[in-house]
């Protein structure tokens, strides 16, 4: 019986992960994939964001496919197996915290996973920009490490010299990957997919470790807030309240998205915060019968719930008209 290859795309907060996973969708249109996504936070915002190519989407959110909702993995894939359900291929998409060695060892540990599942390659998304300061997380080395194929993305943010030197600091460490230099994550999907390029001799010798049963310890530091608002946002309103909150608190917010409800829009709004480097632009339009809420997730370092929560609810429209 053939197996079903699978990818884990993996890369620190923000690297550009759904970006891949999107751009592998859109090329792959026609195949019967499947996606899971994993998210820190208890609000999911990547399952919104994820094409609609896609065969089926398995969010696992409020905690790390590394440690807390690890088990989850191993069900939602079992699940999948049992139900004989015609699948071309699985494509996992971690969170940015996530160490990817546990996360490996459910696939070859697990016996009706690994008679079932073929693990296809490691790919690791690395911010040019933002790779340096990145490299502090432990997770971050972890995942560069472990890459069978590593993106170097974000290169139009960066001048050569720079992409030159985050090159440089993920080959010292991982010498052994494929490495790809990319904007937006554009590559082919046969770049990334159907390579056969897991190996894992290479990875015990990387980690002998690897197969021993240990659990992930994320750092105690690094926490979630998530915020969901029901009434719609004054887009002025919300857009001055993110910039002071990006020079007040900038250096411990390490990300930030959200899918906002921007009164009298049609279309939801996309934000997306990468350290102090913001993004937005807007997204599906509401259907007549969706529930229209803004929600956002804050990672970062010392994050004040009661605060972020009276900011948001500040940028209310009928909070600014008043
Ligand atoms: N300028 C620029 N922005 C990019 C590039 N690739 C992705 N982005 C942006 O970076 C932000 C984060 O991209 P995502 O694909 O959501 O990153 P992610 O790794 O899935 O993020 P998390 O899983 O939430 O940590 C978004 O605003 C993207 O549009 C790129 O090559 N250049």
């Amino acid at each position: 019986m053939k197996k079903i290859n699978a990818t884990i795309i993996t890369g620190f907060l923000g690297a550009g992960k759904t970006t891949l996973l999107n751009e592998i969708l859109a090329q792959a249109a026609g195949e019967r994939i499947v996606v899971i996504v994993n998210e820190f936070g208890e609000v999911g915002i990547d399952g919104q964001l994820v094409v609609e190519t896609a065969e089926a989407i398995v969010e696992l959110n409020n905690g790390c496919i590394c440690c807390t909702v690890r088990g989850d993995l191993v069900v939602a894939i079992s699940d999948l197996i049992r139900s004989d359900r015609p699948i071309d291929r699985l494509i996992i998409e971690t969170s940015g915290l996530a160490d990817p060695a546990p996360v490996i060892q459910s696939f070859i540990l697990d016996d009706l996973m690994s008679a079932h599942v073929q693990l296809d390659a490691i790919v690791t998304v690395v911010d040019v920009r933002h790779i340096a300061r990145q490299l502090q997380h432990d997770e971050a080395r972890e995942q560069i490490a472990f890459a069978d194929i590593l993106l170097l993305n974000k290169i139009d943010l960066e001048d050569e010299a720079a992409s030159e030197a985050a090159e440089c600091a993920a080959r010292r460490l991982n010498p052994l990957a494929r490495f790809l230099r990319t904007r937006e994550c554009a590559v082919e999907a046969r770049q990334v997919l159907d390579l056969g390029a897991f190996d894992l001799k290479n990875l015990l010798a990387l980690d002998p470790d690897l197969l021993a049963d240990h659990a992930h310890e994320h750092s105690s530091e690094i926490g979630c807030v998530a915020l969901t608002i029901e009434e719609g946002l004054d887009p002025d309103a919300f857009n001055r309240w993110l910039n002071r909150l990006l020079q007040d608190r900038g250096a411990d917010i390490l990300r930030m998205k959200g899918v906002l409800n921007f009164s009298g829009d049609k279309r939801r709004y996309v934000f997306h915060g990468v350290h102090m480097t913001l993004d937005g632009r807007p997204g599906r339009p509401w259907l007549n019968e969706e529930r229209r809420v803004s929600q956002i997730v804050f990672i970062g370092r010392q994050l004040d719930r009661e605060a972020l929560l009276q900011g948001l609810e500040a940028c209310r429209a009928i909070a600014t008209a008043a």
